[in-house]
């Protein structure tokens, strides 16, 4: 049995259909990250999730029992924002203990004077004091439990969002952008964080990300929405070696991958510089499709010894690579190429060379994005002038 499961999700706003039939089944313990471009439905995915919005048909089912008309408060389920959205007025260790006196305290064992007098209530209070210590030395925030939130640093806020998340040992963690508030280095820093406590913790996660870089390194699969549709929900390696769609391809990948259009030659073959490619699927000569290839699997040869001639636009030096925008000599195609800094010595832009690709790393998709499985049918050394346009 999956530990929750999502079917069919629709839900419209004022007629406009923002996400159309999205399923999908996370595993025990599992961590999965939702990325997508803006307003593809993300957010509004978690909240129907998490009972803050209702979604028009679908089903949410945790732990084998459909949750889908129950409110919020009934539905186990964490949520931590990216704005944190911790109570001002209330400490930090106010603030973790928050859930859990909700759901044990009576309504008078939460008043601040008249709850402590009230015996029961008082060995209740005991405990959850506990509870929040304990949370605060698991997360590193015990010196901050006296604080408020407004004299704590953006990650100590998210320290204590995640605690008072965490506390409560909810069912399912939606986490909503959590780390977007924080500088590049306590960025990287906090992703491992997560992952630990989601590895103690053993929660199914939902997380919400706009960075894919956090995304393929924090998740165990990873779920792609576009327009409202999830197109692809995989392992972080099958995302991006193996994408279902081209959406999906030009989604995750910095820089983008690269992609021409083409059309199917008189054999049945697709043709990609020097490289012709069989589908498993029977094509029509003529027939549309895209061949894509990312740009570290494109290599730069002197003019006349590779498949592709090109021209240099522009080069980028980010340290560690360089990004090598070049123009095809016979088609309106950029290619991008992103090779070690070495091999980049002594290129210029207005430079004359000839582009070789990695023939087993060329994805072959229809018109209409969806991929074709492909194979290799030749890949000779002659050059290509022509790559149809
Ligand atoms: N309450 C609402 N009423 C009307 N339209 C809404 C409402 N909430 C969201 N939308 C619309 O639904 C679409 C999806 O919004 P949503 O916030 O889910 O996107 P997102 O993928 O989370 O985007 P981002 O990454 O920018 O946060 C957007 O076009 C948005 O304008």
């Amino acid at each position: 049995m999956s530990a929750f499961s999502l079917r069919d999700i629709n839900k419209s706003y004022g007629g406009n259909s923002i996400l159309k039939g999205v399923s999908l089944e996370a595993e025990a313990g599992e961590f999965i990250a939702l990325v997508g471009p803006s307003g593809c439905g993300k957010s509004t995915l978690l909240r129907i999730v998490a009972g803050l919005d209702h979604a028009d048909r679908g089903e949410i089912v945790i732990g084998g029992e459909d949750v889908s008309a129950r409110a919020a408060a009934d539905r186990n389920i964490a949520m931590v924002f990216q704005s944190y959205a911790l109570y001002p007025h209330l400490t930090a260790g106010q603030n973790i203990a928050v859930p859990l006196a909700m759901r044990r305290l009576s309504t008078a064992g939460r008043l601040p004077l008249i709850g402590g007098m009230l015996s029961g209530q008082r060995q209740i209070r005991t405990d959850i004091q506990r509870q929040v210590q304990d949370m605060a030395a698991s997360l590193k925030i015990d010196h901050l439990l006296d604080r408020k939130p407004g004299q704590m640093s953006g990650g100590q806020r998210q320290r204590v969002a995640l605690a008072r998340a965490m506390v409560r040992h909810p069912n399912v963690f939606l986490m909503d952008e959590p780390l977007s508030n924080l500088d590049a280095n306590l960025r990287v820093h906090a992703r491992g964080e997560i992952v630990e406590l989601h590895r103690k913790a053993g929660v199914p996660t939902l997380y919400v990300t706009h960075d894919q870089s956090e995304a393929l390194s924090m998740a165990d699969r990873v779920a792609v929405m576009i327009g409202g549709r999830l197109l692809q929900l995989d392992s972080p390696r099958r995302i991006y070696d193996d994408p279902a769609h081209i959406e999906v391809a030009r989604f995750l990948g910095q820089p983008r991958i690269n992609v021409l259009s083409t059309v199917v030659d008189d054999k049945g073959l697709v043709q990609a510089g020097d490289i012709r490619l069989a589908t498993r699927l029977h094509l029509k000569s003529g027939a549309a499709v895209m061949v894509a290839f990312r740009p570290e699997f494109v290599r730069l040869a002197p003019a006349g010894e590779g498949s592709l001639p090109a021209r240099i636009e522009r080069l980028e030096f980010l340290g560690s690579e360089v990004v090598i925008f070049t123009k095809l000599a016979a088609m309106d195609g950029v290619v991008v190429a992103k090779v070690p800094p070495a091999e980049a010595i002594g290129l210029a832009a207005g430079q004359r060379i000839d582009l070789k690709l990695d023939p087993g790393a060329i994805l072959v998709f229809d018109e209409h994005g969806e991929r074709l499985a492909a194979i290799i049918a030749t890949a000779s050394a002659e050059r290509s002038e022509v790559l149809h346009g």
